[in-house]
């Protein structure tokens, strides 16, 4: 890939991935960090940053974001990264994490588990250091077809009507000239001559003229840039081809390598690729219950198939939220459907209380250039005002040019998309189906918190309150308020870092470290003294509280 314009600014020389010593890292967000001094939980270090108040911990964005601009305009959507290998240095990723960066997104597809190990370690390291809450998903290969690794070269051109073997034998080393690997055993028998091979989504496309063994002779009739590990679907008259590789497990041994792996380094959330029905996440569910105790891990279902779509309602139920996956699932049906599809899906999820990600292509053109185009902030600006929980980058921050650039253009699309629907009333309106229907128990706890958050949020509004306050154990009232998607930020509290961190991901909620009391009371003075002094709020803000350890709404103005 050709740099036509200098690189972003997060690295200058080589890329380094090594675990940078962080005490000498200087903050680097040069394109749209706010450049506030990130605030150091008690470490060595606290000399060298301005320390954190007591009991009570915030990210430097987050903070920085609330001082400048008042608690109306912070960012509600938010923002996930896929490390790669032009974002995993302990530098690049403080840069991201300045910018806005709330999930880091390893994709297991690429990079050995040490490389993987790396970045996990540095991102905690950010964490604790500085008092980010980044949080971390980790997203399995799956059964998918894929090509090799093209012989160590970074990209190969296919030209129109060249002749290209796709085999499924192992080569040492160097691939024979116009060979290209196909991990999936069957591959040679599943396909059949006249079958279109459709690379990346539709970036390159073949059609199969001959099978010889091992070997499947091809001619490019699509010509582009072929990717290491890039994804393969075959298409006979025009369908999806769907032989032995539909019985493909969606979770491979080797995935199952990969949770183990994420289980133990404690990651945040697993995606699971190519999710078909809802008993793979309930047994992935019952399998990391069984495997960590006292440590939540959210399963996220990506929805990227044909089948996917089929069992969609069920998925979602058991599912811990969802990723519309638009990269692969553009390639399973009709490009034209996936817009639909895709507001189809943040509305089910919403509906559901799960959060949603929309990802995939969608700053693809920020790989290469250090502008995005219009049609690509339109397509942001249509996941924003859809009002998704989080958006997410691929290819831009994992291997791109400009990975920096690329996390503040979503920034800055959200910041400004969000405040002209909050302004001009242009979101998707939903009316909210009751999540907890009736029973024979009227008063069930998850009935009454859900009305509770539903009433909290309509009251926000109508008052134009400046912030709700959640003080939550365990979040699930945080996801309540955050599923009305009211006018007002609402503000976290909760006494676990994995909980502040699996919050990181949800709509508008900011969330904060704290050790609750049992007393209310205590808590809303604390927090509003803590803030106060913070410069985070001011006297005379009008707040609404609630929280899950009593059953109230408490309407309050900030002494
Ligand atoms: N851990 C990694 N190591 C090396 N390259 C990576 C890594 N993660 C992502 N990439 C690169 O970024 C590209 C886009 O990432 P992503 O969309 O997550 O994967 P894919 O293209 O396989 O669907 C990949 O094709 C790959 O070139
Ligand atoms: C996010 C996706 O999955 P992956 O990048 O792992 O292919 C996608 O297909 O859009
Ligand atoms: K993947
Ligand atoms: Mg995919």
């Amino acid at each position: 890939m050709v740099a036509k314009y200098k690189k972003d600014g997060i690295s200058s020389g080589a890329v380094d991935c090594g675990l940078a010593d962080p005490a000498v890292s200087g903050t680097s967000g040069s394109d749209g960090g706010n450049g506030a001094a990130a605030p150091s939980r008690a470490t060595g270090l606290a000399s060298s940053f301005p320390s954190i108040a007591p009991g009570i911990d915030v990210d430097s964005v987050s903070e920085a974001e609330l001082k400048e601009n008042g608690f109306r305009s912070t960012r509600r959507t938010k923002l996930i990264c896929t490390i790669g290998p032009a974002s995993c240095g302990f530098e690049q990723l403080e840069a991201l994490a300045m910018a806005g960066m709330n999930v880091a997104r390893l994709n297991m597809c690429h990079g050995t588990r040490e490389w993987h190990r790396g970045v996990i370690k540095s991102v905690r390291q950010l964490n604790e250091m500085k008092g980010y809450s980044v949080a971390l998903m980790m997203d399995t290969e799956g059964s998918e077809i894929h090509m090799g690794d093209l012989g160590g070269v970074t990209s190969q051109k296919a030209e129109d009507g060249e002749e290209w073997t796709f085999s499924v034998r192992k080569f040492d080393g160097a691939l024979p000239e116009g060979t290209l690997q196909v991990n999936y055993e069957g591959f040679a028998e599943d396909v059949m001559a006249g079958d279109e091979l459709v690379v990346d989504g539709g970036m390159v496309r073949f059609e199969v003229v001959d099978k010889i063994g091992p070997d499947v002779k091809c001619r490019c009739i699509d010509p582009g840039l072929l990717l290491p590990r890039a994804n393969v679907t075959f298409w006979r008259n025009g369908r999806l081809v769907r032989e032995r590789n539909a019985m493909l497990p969606t979770i491979s041994s080797k995935d199952w390598l990969d949770i183990d792996f994420g289980i133990s380094e404690g990651v945040d959330f697993i995606a699971i690729s190519f999710v078909k029905t809802a008993d793979v996440i309930k047994h992935l569910k019952s399998y990391i219950a069984s495997r960590s105790t006292n440590r939540q891990i959210g399963v996220f279902a990506k929805i990227e198939s044909c089948d996917s779509l089929k069992n969609l309602e069920d998925i979602i139920r058991v599912a811990d939220g969802a990723m519309v996956a638009r990269g692969d699932l553009g390639a399973q049906i009709p490009l034209e459907q996936v817009p639909s599809v895709q507001r189809e899906i943040v509305t089910l999820c919403r509906q559901l209380n799960k959060p949603v990600i929309v990802a995939s292509q969608l700053l693809e053109s920020m790989i290469e250039y250090p502008t995005p185009t219009r049609a690509e902030v339109a397509d942001v600006s249509e996941a924003v005002r859809q009002r998704a929980d989080a958006l997410m980058l691929s290819g831009e921050s994992a291997m791109g040019q400009f990975p920096l650039k690329a996390l503040s253009v979503l920034r800055t699309v959200s910041l400004r998309i969000e405040r002209w629907c909050r302004e001009q009333k242009r979101h998707e309106m939903m009316r909210l189906r009751e999540l907890s229907p009736p029973s024979s128990d009227r008063q069930t706890a998850e009935r009454v918190s859900e009305q509770i958050c539903n009433s909290a949020s309509h009251m926000a509004n109508n008052l134009g309150v400046d912030a709700i306050f959640v003080y939550t154990r365990d979040g699930h009232m945080a996801s309540l308020l955050s599923r009305c998607r009211p006018d007002c930020p609402i503000f976290a509290f909760t006494d676990t870092t994995a909980v502040r961190r699996r919050l990181n991901l949800q709509w508008g909620l900011i969330p904060f470290r704290l050790d609750l009391s049992t007393d209310m009371e205590v808590n809303i003075l604390r927090t509003f003294s803590l803030l106060k002094a913070r410069g985070m709020m001011n006297s005379g803000d009008l707040v609404i509280a609630v929280s899950d350890m009593l059953q109230s709404i408490q309407i309050r103005k900030i002494p």
